[in-house]
């Protein structure tokens, strides 16, 4: 599924209109009717729904909606927030449709905050993709208004006031509960600021000519995309076909991270897993981990100091979870740099005091696995940036440096050298505890060794990951209690939900 800013959407219209002759009126007609479709799961026969409808195209699809509600018997006042010279176009022309359909709108906006008041629904069609800066009135005073109602807030393609784009403006916008999305989700819906006032989302098809559309690179990775590029265990393979993995971190005091990637990445499929820690951890680590065989590293004061070791022979590598932030390390983070060849991983402590030179120099694969306050260290930018631009830091520092970056959050974007961007939404709250980023990094690696797209590979592991916690939030756990090792023994229900 396509992730699209406004610009490209606008294209999209412009092709569908001018190209392949859909008028902007049938669109519109056939956008508000997909709305008003979708919108129907919240609406009952006896609600009394009030329909909020701006001056652009997005008031345009609201006189549609309103229109079609009446038609099928609902209980709807219309509201034209503007006044009527401002209504043109095709927004125009709906709205003469609404009136010979024997319609009428209100536009006395005294008497818009009663109706809110006593309203069970209320539908936003002020503004969407055209929205620019701060809300200006009325739409503030009414977005304030509605926003306090007990009514159901339900927003046309986007909330009024969210942009469709990465944006450093304050966000003033309607709190919606649910909002129906027009052809493809905007940018914003994944971003941390905005995502919160769409509510649960879901997206329409209104008729644009999908195979002429100009393709954008940013796509949602859904359950579908999963269940098709998720490896499948061949009845002959053996333990050599799924790849040989090693994992590189652990100190002393931190034994347990470099345990749970190395049995996340067993429970997601290696074939064989080394862990290569320091000697001290090695027997507080192995009662764990039996399946797993182990690699000692040199250590100083418990963490791992001197050479890098021999890593040929490995078909994938992970770096850098509980490994510290020792400045007596960095020998060994340069020695893996230079001589993986396979794929390599570099998370937690190995992104603390990355050698960014070296890593654009790599001739092989290397994915970085940040979240947003690891990833503003290493691109230079503040936090808020990060919150903000997620999509375009991202791509520009995967692209000046040559890496495949996996940005974590409540929407992980993964990025891949060329800027091509999968988005995954997958998991919850219940993640955000100390061990989650170990648990990912492991399915990440088995991942890697097992598909041969590495872009697939990593939003499938992020999928996974996050779709465990969501099956143990419903079944068996609460998100308070949910540790990052109860995710490494729900991910065989998720293998199981896969039939692989
Ligand atoms: N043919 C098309 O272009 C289609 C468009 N569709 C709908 O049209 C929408 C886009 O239409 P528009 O481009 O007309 O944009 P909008 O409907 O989002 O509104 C643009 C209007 O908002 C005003 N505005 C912008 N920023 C404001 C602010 N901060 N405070 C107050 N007013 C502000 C502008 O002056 C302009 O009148 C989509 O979101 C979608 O709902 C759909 O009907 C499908 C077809
Ligand atoms: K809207």
């Amino acid at each position: 599924m396509d992730i699209v800013t406004a610009q490209e959407m606008y294209e999209w219209d412009r092709v569908a209109i001018e190209e392949a002759g859909i008028t902007g009126a049938m669109l519109m007609e056939s956008a508000g009717r997909a709305v008003t479709e979708d919108m129907l799961r919240h609406i009952k026969g006896s609600d009394q729904v009030v329909v909020l409808i701006g001056a652009g195209n997005n008031g345009g699809d609201g006189f549609v909606i309103a229109r079609t509600l009446l038609n099928r018997g609902y209980n709807v006042e219309t509201w034209q927030v503007v006044s009527d010279d401002k209504v043109r176009g095709d927004a125009k022309t709906h709205r003469a449709l609404f009136q010979s359909s024997g319609y009428t709108y209100r536009t006395d906006l005294d008497g818009l905050e009663p109706s809110l008041e006593r309203c069970d629904v209320i539908i936003d069609a002020m503004l969407g993709i055209g929205v620019k800066g701060n809300l200006r009135e009325p739409f503030s005073t009414i977005v304030r208004q509605a926003n306090v109602q007990r009514a159901r807030r339900l927003a046309v393609d986007l909330p009024t006031g969210v942009p469709a784009d990465e944006s450093d403006d304050d966000i003033d916008a309607f709190r919606a509960d649910a909002t129906t999305v027009i052809a493809a989700p905007k940018m914003s819906a994944f971003l941390e600021r905005t995502r919160p006032f769409y509510g649960e989302w879901s997206v329409v098809e209104i008729g644009l000519p999908v195979n002429e559309l100009p393709k954008t690179d940013r796509k949602v990775w859904t359950r579908e995309d999963v269940k098709r590029a998720l490896p499948i265990r061949e009845a002959n393979s053996h333990k050599g076909s799924h790849g040989k993995g090693v994992v590189i971190g652990g100190s002393k005091h931190m034994p347990g991270s470099i345990a749970m990637s190395a049995r996340a990445a067993l429970r997601s499929g290696s074939g064989l897993i080394t862990i290569a820690t320091v000697d001290s951890a090695i027997p507080s680590v192995a009662p764990f981990i039996q399946e797993a065989t182990y690699m000692g590293l040199e250590e100083n004061d418990g963490f791992a100091t001197g050479q890098a070791p021999d890593l040929s022979g490995f078909d994938g590598v992970a770096f850098g979870m509980g490994i510290g932030r020792d400045p007596d390390t960095r020998g060994l983070l340069e020695g893996v740099l230079e001589k993986v060849e396979a794929p390599l991983l570099i998370d937690a402590d190995g992104l603390y005091e990355l050698p960014l030179d070296q890593v654009r120099a790599r001739r092989n694969p290397t994915v970085l696995t940040p979240h947003p306050g690891e990833f503003a260290r290493l691109a230079e930018v503040s936090i808020s940036d990060v919150i903000a631009h997620p999509f375009s830091l991202s791509r520009q520092f995967a692209k000046e440096y040559g890496v495949y970056l996996v940005l974590k959050g409540p929407s992980t974007i993964i990025t891949s050298p060329d800027g091509e961007q999968l988005v995954d939404t997958s998991g919850n709250a219940g993640l955000a505890k100390g061990g989650s980023g170990d648990v990912l990094s492991g399915v990440l690696l088995a991942m890697m060794m097992q598909t041969d797209s590495l872009m697939e590979a990593l939003a499938n592991g992020c999928f996974l990951h996050g779709s465990t916690a969501e099956h143990l939030t419903v079944e068996k756990h609460s998100m308070t209690d949910l540790l990052a090792n109860d995710v490494i023994e729900g991910l065989p229900v998720t293998f199981r939900t896969f039939s692989c």
